[in-house]
Protein backbone atom coordinates (compact mmCIF):
# COMPACT_ATOMS: atom_id res chain seq x y z
CA UNK A 1 0.00 0.00 0.00
CA UNK A 2 1.29 3.55 -1.19
CA UNK A 3 1.99 6.13 1.68
CA UNK A 4 0.90 8.93 -0.61
CA UNK A 5 -0.70 11.58 1.30
CA UNK A 6 -4.56 11.25 -0.28
CA UNK A 7 -6.23 8.03 -1.45
CA UNK A 8 -8.47 7.74 -4.37
CA UNK A 9 -11.07 5.06 -4.91
CA UNK A 10 -12.67 4.19 -8.07
CA UNK A 11 -15.42 2.94 -8.25
CA UNK A 12 -15.64 0.19 -11.65
CA UNK A 13 -19.10 0.41 -12.66
CA UNK A 14 -18.61 -0.81 -16.31
CA UNK A 15 -19.47 -4.62 -15.90
CA UNK A 16 -16.96 -5.73 -16.95
CA UNK A 17 -17.74 -4.38 -20.54
CA UNK A 18 -14.69 -2.74 -22.69
CA UNK A 19 -15.08 0.87 -22.04
CA UNK A 20 -13.11 4.06 -22.69
CA UNK A 21 -13.76 5.42 -18.81
CA UNK A 22 -11.35 3.81 -16.87
CA UNK A 23 -8.37 4.44 -18.99
CA UNK A 24 -9.62 7.83 -19.14
CA UNK A 25 -9.88 8.33 -15.48
CA UNK A 26 -6.94 7.06 -14.45
CA UNK A 27 -4.98 9.17 -17.34
CA UNK A 28 -6.42 12.45 -15.27
CA UNK A 29 -5.71 10.52 -11.71
CA UNK A 30 -2.21 9.89 -12.18
CA UNK A 31 -1.87 13.89 -13.13
CA UNK A 32 -1.73 14.77 -9.61
CA UNK A 33 0.59 11.21 -8.77
CA UNK A 34 2.88 13.50 -6.51
CA UNK A 35 0.32 13.24 -3.98
CA UNK A 36 -2.82 10.64 -4.81
CA UNK A 37 -2.71 7.44 -5.02
CA UNK A 38 -5.36 5.24 -6.22
CA UNK A 39 -7.51 1.64 -6.12
CA UNK A 40 -9.95 0.16 -8.38
CA UNK A 41 -13.05 -1.88 -7.13
CA UNK A 42 -15.13 -3.52 -9.57
CA UNK A 43 -18.54 -2.96 -7.90
CA UNK A 44 -20.95 -4.74 -10.60
CA UNK A 45 -19.06 -7.98 -11.13
CA UNK A 46 -17.14 -8.42 -8.08
CA UNK A 47 -19.26 -6.12 -6.09
CA UNK A 48 -16.10 -4.79 -4.17
CA UNK A 49 -16.06 -1.61 -2.69
CA UNK A 50 -13.74 0.22 -0.66
CA UNK A 51 -13.05 0.42 2.97
CA UNK A 52 -14.15 3.75 3.90
CA UNK A 53 -11.88 4.40 6.55
CA UNK A 54 -9.03 4.10 3.87
CA UNK A 55 -10.02 6.40 1.28
CA UNK A 56 -10.63 9.99 0.74
CA UNK A 57 -11.65 10.61 -2.70
CA UNK A 58 -14.05 8.24 -4.50
CA UNK A 59 -15.42 8.63 -8.84
CA UNK A 60 -17.94 6.34 -9.45
CA UNK A 61 -18.11 5.58 -13.33
CA UNK A 62 -20.17 5.41 -16.11
CA UNK A 63 -21.73 1.88 -17.21
CA UNK A 64 -23.84 -0.35 -19.13
CA UNK A 65 -27.53 -0.58 -18.88
CA UNK A 66 -30.78 0.09 -17.58
CA UNK A 67 -29.58 2.48 -14.30
CA UNK A 68 -33.14 1.29 -12.56
CA UNK A 69 -32.19 -1.93 -12.41
CA UNK A 70 -29.20 -3.88 -10.41
CA UNK A 71 -28.96 -7.50 -9.83
CA UNK A 72 -30.14 -7.26 -6.30
CA UNK A 73 -26.65 -7.60 -4.93
CA UNK A 74 -24.20 -5.08 -5.78
CA UNK A 75 -26.99 -2.39 -6.33
CA UNK A 76 -28.28 -2.61 -2.79
CA UNK A 77 -24.42 -2.83 -1.42
CA UNK A 78 -23.26 0.45 -3.64
CA UNK A 79 -26.18 2.06 -2.30
CA UNK A 80 -25.73 1.20 1.06
CA UNK A 81 -21.77 2.30 0.67
CA UNK A 82 -23.26 6.25 -0.68
CA UNK A 83 -25.70 6.13 2.21
CA UNK A 84 -22.29 5.53 4.41
CA UNK A 85 -20.18 8.13 2.79
CA UNK A 86 -22.85 10.59 3.16
CA UNK A 87 -23.11 9.77 6.96
CA UNK A 88 -19.23 9.70 7.59
CA UNK A 89 -19.39 13.78 6.06
CA UNK A 90 -22.13 14.90 8.52
CA UNK A 91 -20.18 13.25 11.63
CA UNK A 92 -16.34 13.88 10.57
CA UNK A 93 -14.47 16.85 10.11
CA UNK A 94 -12.51 15.34 7.31
CA UNK A 95 -14.45 15.18 4.60
CA UNK A 96 -15.57 12.08 1.76
CA UNK A 97 -15.22 13.60 -1.61
CA UNK A 98 -17.15 11.81 -4.40
CA UNK A 99 -18.06 12.70 -8.20
CA UNK A 100 -20.37 10.54 -10.15
CA UNK A 101 -19.80 10.14 -13.62
CA UNK A 102 -23.40 9.05 -15.99
CA UNK A 103 -24.35 6.04 -15.07
CA UNK A 104 -23.41 6.57 -11.68
CA UNK A 105 -24.93 9.86 -11.87
CA UNK A 106 -28.49 8.46 -12.87
CA UNK A 107 -28.07 5.99 -10.17
CA UNK A 108 -27.34 8.98 -7.58
CA UNK A 109 -30.46 10.97 -8.29
CA UNK A 110 -32.41 8.30 -8.11
CA UNK A 111 -31.06 7.59 -4.91
CA UNK A 112 -31.35 10.80 -3.25
CA UNK A 113 -35.02 11.42 -4.71
CA UNK A 114 -34.03 14.04 -6.73
CA UNK A 115 -35.83 13.18 -10.16
CA UNK A 116 -36.63 10.38 -12.31
CA UNK A 117 -34.80 8.74 -14.90
CA UNK A 118 -36.20 7.50 -18.32
CA UNK A 119 -35.30 5.86 -21.07
CA UNK A 120 -34.44 8.15 -24.06
CA UNK A 121 -35.71 8.27 -27.54
CA UNK A 122 -32.83 7.73 -28.72
CA UNK A 123 -29.32 7.02 -28.39
CA UNK A 124 -27.23 10.51 -27.11
CA UNK A 125 -23.73 10.07 -27.77
CA UNK A 126 -21.42 12.65 -29.38
CA UNK A 127 -19.95 16.32 -28.96
CA UNK A 128 -22.67 17.91 -26.81
CA UNK A 129 -23.12 21.64 -25.81
CA UNK A 130 -23.56 21.88 -21.94
CA UNK A 131 -25.29 25.15 -20.04
CA UNK A 132 -24.57 26.18 -16.73
CA UNK A 133 -27.14 26.84 -14.74
CA UNK A 134 -27.56 30.26 -12.92
CA UNK A 135 -26.38 28.06 -10.14
CA UNK A 136 -23.45 26.39 -12.01
CA UNK A 137 -22.04 29.91 -13.06
CA UNK A 138 -20.81 30.31 -9.67
CA UNK A 139 -20.32 26.44 -8.86
CA UNK A 140 -16.35 25.85 -8.77
CA UNK A 141 -16.61 22.18 -10.79
CA UNK A 142 -17.14 24.44 -13.89
CA UNK A 143 -14.67 26.99 -12.82
CA UNK A 144 -11.98 27.64 -16.07
CA UNK A 145 -15.12 26.43 -18.43
CA UNK A 146 -16.89 28.31 -20.75
CA UNK A 147 -20.90 29.10 -21.38
CA UNK A 148 -22.03 26.32 -22.63
CA UNK A 149 -18.98 24.24 -22.57
CA UNK A 150 -18.82 20.94 -24.21
CA UNK A 151 -18.91 17.19 -23.06
CA UNK A 152 -18.85 13.84 -24.43
CA UNK A 153 -22.19 12.26 -24.12
CA UNK A 154 -22.84 8.47 -24.46
CA UNK A 155 -26.02 7.30 -23.09
CA UNK A 156 -29.73 5.95 -23.65
CA UNK A 157 -31.13 7.27 -20.09
CA UNK A 158 -31.66 11.04 -18.98
CA UNK A 159 -32.68 12.26 -15.67
CA UNK A 160 -35.59 14.45 -15.97
CA UNK A 161 -38.44 15.94 -13.36
CA UNK A 162 -36.46 17.35 -11.00
CA UNK A 163 -38.25 17.23 -7.78
CA UNK A 164 -37.88 20.91 -6.93
CA UNK A 165 -38.90 20.41 -3.16
CA UNK A 166 -36.78 17.74 -2.02
CA UNK A 167 -33.54 19.70 -4.14
CA UNK A 168 -34.18 22.51 -1.91
CA UNK A 169 -34.92 20.72 1.51
CA UNK A 170 -31.30 18.67 0.55
CA UNK A 171 -29.58 21.91 -0.42
CA UNK A 172 -28.33 20.12 -4.01
CA UNK A 173 -28.77 22.01 -6.89
CA UNK A 174 -28.90 21.72 -10.80
CA UNK A 175 -25.89 22.84 -11.98
CA UNK A 176 -26.03 22.48 -15.94
CA UNK A 177 -28.58 20.97 -18.49
CA UNK A 178 -28.73 19.99 -21.96
CA UNK A 179 -29.20 21.64 -24.35
CA UNK A 180 -32.91 23.39 -25.83
CA UNK A 181 -33.48 20.16 -28.39
CA UNK A 182 -35.30 21.23 -31.87
CA UNK A 183 -38.21 19.70 -30.97
CA UNK A 184 -40.00 21.20 -27.77
CA UNK A 185 -41.78 18.27 -27.11
CA UNK A 186 -39.03 16.87 -25.11
CA UNK A 187 -37.87 18.34 -21.75
CA UNK A 188 -34.27 19.32 -21.30
CA UNK A 189 -32.59 16.73 -19.43
CA UNK A 190 -30.17 17.35 -16.22
CA UNK A 191 -26.45 17.14 -16.88
CA UNK A 192 -25.05 18.12 -13.99
CA UNK A 193 -25.62 18.16 -10.02
CA UNK A 194 -24.14 19.06 -6.49
CA UNK A 195 -25.63 16.94 -4.14
CA UNK A 196 -23.40 18.64 -1.19
CA UNK A 197 -20.58 20.76 -0.45
CA UNK A 198 -18.83 17.45 -1.28
CA UNK A 199 -20.74 15.01 -3.49
CA UNK A 200 -21.22 16.40 -7.34
CA UNK A 201 -21.81 14.49 -10.51
CA UNK A 202 -22.24 14.84 -14.33
CA UNK A 203 -24.45 12.98 -16.75
CA UNK A 204 -22.07 13.77 -19.58
CA UNK A 205 -18.17 11.85 -19.42
CA UNK A 206 -15.95 14.81 -18.12
CA UNK A 207 -12.77 12.28 -18.47
CA UNK A 208 -13.18 11.66 -22.36
CA UNK A 209 -10.32 12.89 -24.38
CA UNK A 210 -10.37 12.93 -27.94
CA UNK A 211 -8.50 9.72 -28.37
CA UNK A 212 -11.05 7.60 -26.43
CA UNK A 213 -13.36 8.83 -28.96
CA UNK A 214 -12.19 8.03 -31.61
CA UNK A 215 -10.93 4.45 -30.30
CA UNK A 216 -14.37 3.82 -29.67
CA UNK A 217 -15.38 4.70 -33.27
CA UNK A 218 -12.89 2.15 -35.05
CA UNK A 219 -15.56 -0.44 -34.12
CA UNK A 220 -17.02 -0.21 -37.61
CA UNK A 221 -20.51 -1.02 -35.90
CA UNK A 222 -20.31 1.59 -34.01
CA UNK A 223 -19.42 3.95 -36.01
CA UNK A 224 -22.18 3.39 -39.11
CA UNK A 225 -25.12 3.68 -36.01
CA UNK A 226 -23.82 6.91 -35.10
CA UNK A 227 -22.95 7.92 -38.73
CA UNK A 228 -26.78 6.43 -39.35
CA UNK A 229 -28.40 8.69 -36.36
CA UNK A 230 -26.28 11.62 -36.57
CA UNK A 231 -26.34 12.08 -40.57
CA UNK A 232 -22.64 12.35 -42.66
CA UNK A 233 -22.85 15.98 -42.06
CA UNK A 234 -23.34 16.48 -38.39
CA UNK A 235 -20.97 13.53 -38.05
CA UNK A 236 -17.88 14.95 -39.63
CA UNK A 237 -18.80 18.22 -37.53
CA UNK A 238 -18.54 16.55 -34.51
CA UNK A 239 -15.26 15.14 -35.56
CA UNK A 240 -14.15 18.88 -36.44
CA UNK A 241 -15.34 19.77 -32.56
CA UNK A 242 -12.95 17.31 -31.44
CA UNK A 243 -10.28 19.13 -32.57
CA UNK A 244 -10.74 22.17 -30.91
CA UNK A 245 -8.49 23.11 -28.05
CA UNK A 246 -11.58 24.38 -26.51
CA UNK A 247 -14.07 21.80 -26.40
CA UNK A 248 -13.56 18.29 -25.49
CA UNK A 249 -9.57 19.03 -24.65
CA UNK A 250 -10.59 21.97 -22.40
CA UNK A 251 -13.42 20.01 -20.34
CA UNK A 252 -10.83 17.35 -19.73
CA UNK A 253 -8.21 19.13 -18.76
CA UNK A 254 -10.74 20.95 -16.52
CA UNK A 255 -13.44 19.45 -14.51
CA UNK A 256 -11.92 16.61 -13.42
CA UNK A 257 -8.70 18.37 -12.36
CA UNK A 258 -10.94 20.75 -10.27
CA UNK A 259 -12.50 18.26 -8.95
CA UNK A 260 -9.50 16.56 -7.63
CA UNK A 261 -7.96 19.92 -6.46
CA UNK A 262 -10.95 21.44 -4.66
CA UNK A 263 -10.63 18.47 -2.57
CA UNK A 264 -7.25 17.60 -2.22
CA UNK A 265 -6.76 21.51 -0.96
CA UNK A 266 -9.96 20.54 1.18
CA UNK A 267 -8.09 17.51 3.01
CA UNK A 268 -4.97 18.60 3.24
CA UNK A 269 -6.24 22.18 5.01
CA UNK A 270 -8.46 19.72 7.57
CA UNK A 271 -5.77 17.08 8.05
CA UNK A 272 -3.06 20.05 8.62
CA UNK A 273 -5.43 21.84 11.08
CA UNK A 274 -6.03 18.38 13.25
CA UNK A 275 -2.48 17.26 13.21
CA UNK A 276 -1.87 20.79 14.78
N1 LIG B 1 -22.16 5.99 -20.32
C1 LIG B 1 -22.96 5.68 -19.35
O1 LIG B 1 -22.59 5.60 -18.17
C2 LIG B 1 -24.38 5.37 -19.74
C3 LIG B 1 -25.32 5.35 -18.57
C4 LIG B 1 -26.55 4.49 -18.78
N2 LIG B 1 -26.19 3.10 -18.86
C5 LIG B 1 -27.29 4.97 -20.02
O2 LIG B 1 -27.30 4.31 -21.01
O3 LIG B 1 -27.88 6.03 -19.98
Amino acid sequence: MSNKIIKIALLDMYKGEPNQGMRCIIDVVNRFSPVVSFEIFDVRVKCELPDIKEFDIYISTGGPGNPLIGDGNWDVKYYAFIDSLHKWNTENAIKKHVLFICHSFQMACLHFGLATVTRRNDTSFGVMTIHKTKEGLTDPLFEGLADPFYGIDSRDYQVVQPKLSIFSKKGAKIISLEKIRDNVQYERAIMAVRFTDYFVGTQFHPEADPVSFISHLRNKQAKEKIRNMKGKRKFRNMLEDLLDDDKIYRTNETLIPNFLRIAINDLMKTKRMLSN
